[in-house]
């Protein structure tokens, strides 16, 4: 289930480190630098797309919001559809609802009960996995509707909170990523 990029990603300098926010000790990684560039987003779709082209991907889901950000063009490249994993409240009809730990409390995801069937293949799409929890939320919204779950794909990984580890004690599905970071 491991993959990572087997070429250097040449738009990396795109993610900007921003140091101490949004706490002290938290160095948050702001992608929106990269998707500002026309040649660093497409060039991000395509590598993030190019691993699962041909697998029979029937929808992408993606989790608010900047799943969303890249989890769209992800869907469109694939010739896939997109469904969205929102914040509680936000969509208008019959919901499955999953919570998942944050570094401090808890917070839920929803999809529409309809929006997937058992007949979907699935890829989950993020910008950017630290803990994994809110993949692994996103992961537990698909199962709820029986669809198959092929992979997940991020832009950047966070290695040292140990995503992948806490991806694959509970799946074996490939996990690709673009950027890693030690
Ligand atoms: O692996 P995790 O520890 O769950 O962290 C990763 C999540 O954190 C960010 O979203 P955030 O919850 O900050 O919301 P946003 O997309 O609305 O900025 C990011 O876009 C991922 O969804
Ligand atoms: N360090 C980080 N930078 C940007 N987004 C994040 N989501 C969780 N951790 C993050």
């Amino acid at each position: 289930m491991d993959v990572a990029n087997e070429t250097p990603f040449p738009y990396e300098n795109l993610v900007v480190d921003i140091p101490d926010y949004p706490e002290p000790g938290v160095v948050f990684k702001d992608i929106t630098p990269l998707i500002a560039d026309e040649r660093g987003f497409s060039a991000c779709v395509d590598a993030m797309t190019q691993h699962f082209l041909g697998k029979g991907v029937t929808k992408v889901v993606g989790s608010e919001a900047r799943g969303f950000l890249i989890g769209t063009p992800v869907a469109y490249r694939l010739g896939a559809g997109f469904v969205p994993a929102r914040k509680p409240g936000k969509l208008p009809r019959e919901v499955y609802t999953q919570s998942y730990a944050l570094e401090y409390g808890t917070d839920e995801l929803q999809i529409h009960k309809d929006a997937l069937s058992p007949d979907d293949r699935v890829i989950i799409v993020d910008d950017l996995v630290a803990t994994a929890g809110t993949a692994l939320a996103t992961a537990k919204l698909v199962e709820q509707s029986g669809a198959k779950i092929l992979g997940f794909s991020f832009i950047l990984e966070l290695a040292f909170l140990n995503p992948r580890e806490a991806i694959g004690k509970e799946y074996s599905q490939e996990v690709y990523s673009l950027i890693k970071v030690d």
